[in-house]
């Protein structure tokens, strides 16, 4: 292996204690409190474990946990009463709705439901907007901390070659966003994408979210390249029976062999997730009291 392997939870770790600072500065000088409300609703196991490491890190921060756990037959309108209630509440000033929803409710109309302010997914047409438009927005959390992973290995990346790989909502799109804005070549690739390989050659930042394990081949990889692997899947592990394993969208073995530096799964891009909600909601917290939003922990 020749990459240089970037390591996510303890820079996450680092985030989350700067946070903590930034908090109790808060409490100290301002009696504030930093809140986020998260709404679950449904038994998917896999975000019963996200949205219990949420409170845990929230609570870890100094910040206050309103955790709302719906059933998973909840209707529309008891969703958005209860989105309503969390927007009118002057001790929330993150709110969030774990994804994915049943299949009922409808994903954009919830996040179109909370108030831009309190939006600290970023998912907003409006942080969208400002985003897009080079305003103060709230920055979806996996995007921000790729940024963050990637100014920390590589300092300035303007006149980079950037290729993010996946073109949804949530990553794809704002994470072209913010290396746009970071003055790079932006390529989004998708499933579309004619000569997929030969597009991620060029990339001296290959960001991939596809969302299919290993899909991402060594020889896709230009040699020194920065890889960021956002993919998470869950399969069986080769070599223990009865046990799984996390895998990313790139083949990593084959990828490090030529990439200069790349983020591992698991260990890399997930804990970032959870380190930039923090980060979000510190950044909304002060803004609704008209403080300054601390440096360094938003785009
Ligand atoms: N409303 C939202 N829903 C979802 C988001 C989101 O940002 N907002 N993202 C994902 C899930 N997610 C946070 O919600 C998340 C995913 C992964 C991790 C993480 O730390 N992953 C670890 C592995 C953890 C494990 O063992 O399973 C890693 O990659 O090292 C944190 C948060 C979908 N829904």
């Amino acid at each position: 292996m020749t990459a240089a392997i970037i390591d996510g939870r303890a820079f996450a770790a680092r985030i989350r204690e700067r946070v903590a600072g930034h908090v109790a500065r808060l409490k100290d000088e301002h009696a504030i409190t930093p809140g986020l409300a998260v709404i679950l609703v449904g038994e998917d196991p896999a975000s019963e474990v996200y949205v219990g490491h949420k409170r845990e890190a929230t609570v870890a921060a100094g910040m206050e946990s309103f955790e709302h756990r719906l059933s998973a037959d909840t209707s529309e309108e008891a969703l958005f009463a209860l989105i309503d209630r969390l927007n009118a509440d002057p001790k929330v000033h993150g709110i969030l709705c774990q994804f994915p929803v049943p299949e009922h409710l409808d994903e954009r109309r919830t996040v179109a439901r909370i108030d831009p302010a309190k939006d600290v997914d970023g998912l907003s047409v409006e942080n969208a907007g400002l985003l897009a438009t080079g305003g103060d927005a709230l920055v979806p959390c996996t995007p921000l901390g790729c940024l963050m992973l990637l100014r920390d290995a590589l300092g300035d990346l303007s006149g980079q070659e950037a290729v993010v790989v996946g073109r949804s909502n949530l990553f794809g799109k704002p994470m072209a966003q913010l290396l746009l804005r970071e003055d790079c070549t932006v390529t989004v690739a998708h499933s579309r994408t004619k000569d997929l390989a030969a597009v991620c050659r060029r990339a001296d930042i290959l960001v991939a979210a596809v969302g299919r394990a290993g899909m991402v081949r060594g020889d896709w990889v230009k040699p020194g390249a920065t890889v960021i692997d956002v993919g998470i899947t869950r399969e069986a592990h080769p070599g223990r029976p009865g046990k799984t394993r996390l895998v990313g969208d790139v083949a990593f073995e084959e990828a490090a062999e030529v990439a200069g530096a790349i983020t591992p799964v698991p260990g890399g891009v997930g804990p970032m997730t959870i380190a930039c909600l923090l980060a979000n909601t510190l950044a909304a917290c002060c803004r609704a009291h008209g403080l300054p939003v601390p440096e360094g922990l938003t785009a």
